[in-house]
């Protein structure tokens, strides 16, 4: 990853510079990241990026160039001084690259230097916050295109080059099965795929020429582009003579492309054409200005596609064009033991959980389903053969008590002081993971449109602190 020691908020180095001027720089602090809403309102988030955010880290180092950069924005020997120096040594603990999490919950927890700390949070919340908005429309869109595959075809239509090649990455990760981005492919291994465009057709005198011709050249992988005309008078006649063209040479064909009109009609016409010529197997390949709602009523009209390929509204995730996630401080140490820190909104939901946390989920034993999510403190146990009793955090006489249940901590060492400790994973094994996470929820937080809340819950504990703290400063004004 290209250096990206700058790619930071201009006030993250002010406040550096003004910790270091009040000579506590060193003091260690802890931040949560965490999100207040899925993307398009979906039950869950697939958190992507973790591996950015790593590199970004192990990267972070600050060339002559950059810091004379810094300087000429007014900063002292002081201030750069420290920062020639600069090297992450803090410890961040973190999800799992394609775990599915919920509103409210720290995904990432970094204990550092607030020197470090504060450096640090822009560029993570650049990174998974993007990643995990696409990964997370992408798996709509899979979940609408039940088990076809999805090819992500956006680059062109991306936010830029990083928006199409990460998106790339956290398209597949979300559940697409390749993408037309070659960057993309190479970089992170993913399958590269892709048909013909309209202007292949064009530059041949006729439609069956252009078919000839790239049958000719691709035998053994002929998928074709039947819209630029006519799609049922021209298109499909002239692969379908195309095809048996190449079946008479010993190849089979792969299939067509419809990239405009009816694709319903069109599809099931297609269909019936492309059977009664003896050619069952050749697979319709759909795009046009897909989404997941497109796809789900396209499916309930009984389109017959088998591949859905998908641009913009995958890659720019059109409808939700941000993820919210946000990096606030939780606690800082005091004397060795640290000091929980709260942030105070007229919007109940806006005011931060305090303190040193983890959270756990909670799956039912017998059918492995997960139940709830417990933020709690870190020191918090819980004692496994005792039942467990959960409450609603603001509606506290909703209760629920849970017994036969298995735990499972989500934040895991990503760096221990400095020192990394996360594992990367192949892009195959990070789709495999998010399939595994999304198997264990229950149907009602998998709908597209309105889903059941999961219930994201506060330990006792931390519920108390929280409250103490609030009342602390509505009584005082001082936390
Ligand atoms: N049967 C269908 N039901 C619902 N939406 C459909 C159906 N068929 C196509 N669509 C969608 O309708 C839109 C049609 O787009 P548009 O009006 O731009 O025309 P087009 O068919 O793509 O033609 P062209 O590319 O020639 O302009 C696309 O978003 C497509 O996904
Ligand atoms: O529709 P999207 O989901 O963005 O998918 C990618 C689109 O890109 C290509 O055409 P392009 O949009 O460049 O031109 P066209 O729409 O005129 O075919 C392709 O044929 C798809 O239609
Ligand atoms: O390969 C394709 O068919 C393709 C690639 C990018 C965009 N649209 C289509
Ligand atoms: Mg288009």
């Amino acid at each position: 990853m290209k250096n990206l020691a700058l790619l930071t908020d201009f006030y993250q180095l002010t406040m550096m510079n003004g910790y270091l001027n009040n000579n506590i720089h060193k003091d260690t602090v802890v931040f949560d990241m965490f999100f207040r809403k899925n993307p398009c309102d979906n039950g869950f988030t697939i958190i992507a990026g973790i591996e950015q955010m790593i590199e970004y880290i192990e990267n972070l180092k600050f060339t002559e160039e950059d810091l004379d950069y810094i300087q000429s924005l007014g900063f002292d020997d002081l201030f750069i001084n420290e920062l020639r120096n600069f090297k992450f040594s803090g410890t961040i603990y973190g999800v799992k690259e394609g775990s599915v999490m919920f509103p409210g919950e720290p995904i990432i927890r970094v204990k550092a230097t607030c020197f470090e700390a504060q450096l640090i949070e822009t560029a993570i919340l650049n990174i998974v916050n993007f990643q995990s908005l696409i990964a997370t429309k992408a798996s709509r869109i899979c979940t609408a295109a039940k088990g076809d595959s999805v090819f992500e075809f956006g680059l062109r239509r991306a936010q830029g080059p990083d928006a199409g090649i990460y998106g790339a990455r956290a398209a597949v990760i979300g559940g697409c099965s390749s993408t037309s981005n070659v960057l993309a492919g190479k970089m992170f291994d993913i399958p590269v795929v892709g048909t013909q465009a309209h202007s292949w057709i064009q530059t041949f005198d006729t439609e069956l020429e252009a078919f000839r011709a790239y049958a000719k050249t691709y035998p053994d992988k002929c998928m074709l582009l039947v819209d630029t005309y006519d799609t049922i008078q021209s298109g499909v006649p002239n692969a379908i003579t195309v095809f048996n063209e190449l079946r008479q040479l010993g190849y089979e064909p792969r299939g067509i492309r419809i990239d405009s009109g009816d694709l319903a009609y069109l599809s099931k016409r297609a269909r019936k054409m492309l059977d009664e010529a003896g050619f069952p197997n050749a697979l319709i390949v759909a795009s046009s200005d897909l989404d997941e709602d497109t796809i789900h009523s396209l499916k309930i009209q009984g389109a017959v596609i088998n591949g859905w390929g998908v641009g913009t509204n995958l890659i720019t995730s059109k409808d939700c064009p941000a993820l919210g996630g946000v990096y606030k401080l939780a606690a800082v140490e005091k004397n060795n033991g640290l000091i929980p820190k709260i942030k105070i909104s007229e919007n109940p939901e806006k005011i931060t959980n305090p303190g040193y946390k983890k959270v756990v989920r909670i799956y039912e034993k017998c059918s492995g389903k997960a139940q709830a999510d417990l933020i709690m403190l870190e020191d918090e146990i819980i004692e496994r053969n005792k039942p467990l009793t959960i409450f609603h955090p603001v509606y506290t006489w909703k209760k629920k008590v849970i017994a036969n249940y298995e735990v499972r901590e989500l934040l895991i060492p990503i760096f221990e002081e400095g020192i990394l400790k996360y594992k990367k994973q192949s892009i195959q094994d990070i789709q495999n993971y998010v399939k595994e996470e999304i198997s264990t929820l229950w149907p009602e937080y998998l709908r597209l449109k309105k889903p059941e809340f999961y219930k994201v819950d506060l330990s006792k504990k931390l519920w108390d602190l929280k409250q103490t703290m609030v009342n602390q400063y509505k009584e005082s004004g001082e936390i």
